[in-house]
């Protein structure tokens, strides 16, 4: 693309204004931003306005790096990684970027000496809650630090305008609210009118055969929409590198229908506009559990189209040749929300480039890879054949045409055997008939990995049996991470600061020198130290949640934590039989010596799961008759922290004492909470489930506590048949907690509110509670025991976070770089002027 600015046109050198972090400079650029920006005077500028005016300060110091980023990166052609996820769950962005800056205490200094508050400012932004849970969180951590390793790379998403909904708790149940995050302006985004791409839907297509008597197609699409790109700049920890997030809004291609208005149908006159921008009107709030819904497969045909079309419109700026496209691209498919990325890279590089079928598919299959984030057969997505001939007949032909050349490939490998072919094909003949995406993913990708080694071992051995028998060299496993930037520095500021006290602040960027703590857990001093940063934190967490929800909880108390999506395969629900477990035994001898414990909750369920909200009615109910019952005298208390979010996650990972990470063995594909806890120093009592296993494995089964079912004997138990009610007749205990459930002790006497929680447990038990009941019981009672060995647990909690190196979400993303996308760091020099 050529310069607009003509040869030896004077540099425009950049004011220090604008990147100076001198305390004057950012006093001068926060109030010239007020003014000029947010056009406010000091005295009548509310919280926000301010918020505003630091934000573009902060902002400004970002664009230097981004704009340099982005040269480079044209100029030398780098090849780059593109993570397209339906979700990116960023959290908020003023501090998270304060940290990667470098400039926390200069923007406090200044700030203050504008007699502002940086907390207050930090609070008053609005979270992008562009997801739902672990997979959208994992997503923004990736960014994050592939950033700060200086990996060329684009997030591309969705900008939902309305986010994961805000949750509020009224008479104990989830209550949704629109969460509408852009209503006072978004700083961090900077708005691509310009970089628009039409995506059809619909209609029909017919061939043809063109003048080189080559067979064509043409996709007569019912309408189009026009997608807009918006960018956010992702800047990593302590380089010159800022990448970007492209998140994609959905715009009608006319807006506004003249004709209609003039003949009165004002409707018909916005219909488009309206039908259009509903694409991205809204996030699915379900975490697994799949949403067939037209809408849901358009938000991900909508952003997969844009943003293939904008890479092919990248990559034809400085190669003519599309066939080398997968040289210069690689796609990480973030679960099979975007699989539908292989027929639309066929569809634009057959149909619109031209490319013979061949050649395309070459490229297609060397361009993606695809990470699978859950064994659940419920979350497997596959849509309606007629709904994909209505809304995507070309990809349906495409999709028939490479599961046609898959399967030929597939008889050859299996001569005379139909079973494997049914259960590979891309299309699943039972019923209405299905496009299985998973499939899809599978066929078109060039490598697959699973989220932990346990799960990765699962996929092999049955979701994607298969497949792995097929492609065996396409199967790695790429263990989660999670950034310390975010979930140490910016979350746990105490701790940062002792750590780095000791063993100076390389640990930000390299979290194996975290090892070099070990020797400290022997040290007395350094132990009351570690304790004091906990207790600091505790009281933190306890003063918000008197503020929230006027609970007073103790801050020497045990704070026991679980913060997660609500599911009945997360078991928040033995979590609460153990909670009245100890209440029986308190009632049935008041003057009992235990642990005092503070439960603390956290976790959003999806609108349509009457379960899952069932549970969080358990969890208040319980916590009110405990709360307030004078035997328990403030020994027990429970707490349900409303609208659990990346902020809400940013104030009570360091609080934690124990951290609960209790799913049914082999169904929590890696979990993320479980790495942020064990690094600020919480200890686990888990299964032998997902990351759990590793984790174990880095911090010494000494360091952790485990209970319960492994997965091998999960389903051992499960093919003899499981009878949940020959554990609840040999163990009194179990009975009476059941018992007083169901007695309407905790719901005011009415005893059919829980009974379908209840049912499923005493019938069914798909999860295993029961099974687990008696190992969890005794688990939690080791930790009773060890925490009241102060020394020992503070040295126990000093060896998990020591030992936490290998969840850093950079080692996860080296190992992606090495092993699937082949992909080198991009040193950026920052650039002074622009010609
Ligand atoms: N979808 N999905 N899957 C999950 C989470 N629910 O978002 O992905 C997360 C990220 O891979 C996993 O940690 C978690 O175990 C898994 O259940």
């Amino acid at each position: 693309m050529t310069s607009l600015i003509p040869e030896g046109c004077p540099i425009v050198a950049v004011e220090d204004d604008r990147t100076g972090t001198s305390l004057e400079t950012l006093k001068r650029a926060i109030m010239d931003n007020l003014f000029y920006l947010q056009a406010r005077f000091p005295s009548v500028a509310s919280r926000n306005d301010f918020y505003m005016a630091l934000s573009y300060t902060v902002r400004d110091r970002l664009l230097q790096r981004w704009i340099s980023t982005a040269e480079t990166y044209l100029q030398q052609g780098s090849r780059t990684v593109c993570y397209f996820s339906a979700e990116f769950l960023l959290g908020p962005h003023l501090g998270n970027n304060l940290i990667n800056l470098g400039i926390r205490q200069e923007v406090e200094e200044a700030v203050n000496e504008l007699g502002l508050d940086i907390e207050e400012l930090l609070n008053q932004e609005e979270e992008p809650g562009l997801g739902n849970g672990g997979l959208g969180r994992l997503a923004a951590c990736y960014l994050d630090s592939m950033a700060t390793l200086e990996i060329p790379s684009f997030g591309y998403g969705i900008r939902y305008e309305f986010g994961i909904f805000d949750q509020e708790i009224r008479d104990g149940w989830q209550v949704e609210v629109t969460d509408r995050w852009l209503r006072y302006g978004n700083p961090w985004e900077i708005p691509r009118p310009e970089v628009r791409m039409p995506v059809k839907f619909g209609g029909h297509t017919r061939s043809y055969t063109d003048s080189d008597g080559h067979y064509r197609v043409i996709w007569d699409a019912h309408h189009v929409v026009e997608g807009v790109a918006y960018d956010t700049p992702i800047l990593g920890y302590r380089v010159n590198t800022a990448n970007t997030l492209r998140l994609w809004r959905a715009e009608a291609v006319e807006s506004f229908d003249f004709q209609a208005f003039n003949t009165g149908n004002y409707y018909g006159a916005v219909r488009d506009k309206i039908t259009s921008e509903n694409i991205t009107k809204v996030l699915y709030p379900n975490d697994e559990p799949l949403q067939g819904k037209e809408l849901r497969l358009s938000q991900q045909y909508f952003f997969s189209s844009s943003s293939l079309q904008d890479m092919i419109r990248i990559y034809l700026q400085h190669n003519p040749d599309l066939s080398k496209f997968h040289q210069k691209f690689t796609v990480q498919l973030n679960d099979t929300h975007p699989a539908i990325s292989v027929a639309e890279l066929m569809r634009l590089l057959v149909d619109d480039h031209h490319l013979d079928w061949n050649t395309a598919w070459n490229v297609t299959q060397h361009t993606f890879a695809y990470t699978n984030h859950t064994l659940l057969p419920e979350a497997l997505e596959k849509w309606p054949i007629a709904l994909f001939q209505y809304l995507l007949p070309r990809h349906l032909e495409i999709i028939f045409e490479i599961n046609q050349r898959f399967l030929d490939q597939v008889r050859l490998h299996y001569p005379g055997q139909s079973d494997p072919l049914a259960r590979l094909s891309i299309i699943d003949e039972s019923g209405e008939r299905y496009v299985r995406m998973a499939n899809l993913a599978c066929v078109g990708s060039y490598a697959i990995n699973g989220v932990a080694a346990l799960h990765t071992e699962l996929l092999k051995a049955t979701v994607l049996h298969d497949f792995y028998q097929l492609y065996p060299e396409r199967f790695s496993n790429k263990t989660n991470g999670v950034t310390p930037r975010r979930w140490v520095v910016l979350s746990n500021p105490g701790l940062t600061g002792l750590i780095s006290e000791q063993i100076g602040d390389g640990w930000i960027k390299d979290l194996d020198q975290l090892g070099q703590l070990e020797p400290l857990a022997n040290d007395h001093h350094f132990r009351a130290c570690w304790g004091k940063t906990k207790h600091d934190n505790k009281v933190a967490l306890a003063e918000h949640i008197q503020a929230k929800t006027g609970i007073i909880v103790d801050p020497n108390s045990l704070f026991d934590i679980q913060v997660k999506r609500i599911h009945e395969y997360k078991r928040q629900h033995l979590n609460v039989l153990h909670i009245i477990t100890l209440y029986q035994q308190i009632k049935d001898n008041p003057h009992l010596d235990i642990t005092p414990r503070t439960f603390i909750f956290g976790g959003k369920a999806a609108p349509g799961y009457f379960t899952a909200k069932l549970m969080i009615k358990l969890i208040t109910a319980v916590g009110d008759v405990v709360n307030r019952d004078p035997d328990v005298a403030g020994r027990l208390k429970v707490v349900f922290l409303p609208d659990y979010n990346v902020t809400f996650g940013q104030r009570v990972y360091p609080a934690a004492d124990l951290s609960e990470q209790i799913s049914t063995a082999g169904l929590e594909a890696s979990g993320t909470g479980n790495m942020k806890f064990s690094m600020n120093g919480a200890l686990t009592i888990g299964t032998l489930d997902g990351a759990n296993v590793e984790i174990r494995e880095e911090v010494g089964a000494e360091n952790f506590f485990l209970f319960g079912l492994t997965t091998p004997e999960v389903q051992a138990l499960g093919a003899k048949g499981y009878q949940p009610w020959d554990y609840i007749q040999s163990n009194p205990q179990l009975k009476r907690v059941l018992d007083l459930i169901a007695s309407g002790h905790f719901s005011h006497g009415d005893t059919n509110l829980f009974q379908p929680l209840l049912s499923g447990l005493w019938n069914q038990d798909k999860y295993y509670l029961m099974a687990d009941y008696q190992s969890y019981i005794d688990c939690q009672q080791q930790v009773s025991q060890a925490y009241q060995n102060r020394e020992q647990w503070l040295a126990m909690s000093i060896l998990n976070t020591a030992r936490m190196g290998k969840f850093s979400s950079d080692r996860s993303i080296q190992d992606y770089c090495r092993d699937i996308w082949h992909v080198s760091p991009v040193i950026i020099k920052l650039n002074g002027g622009y010609q």
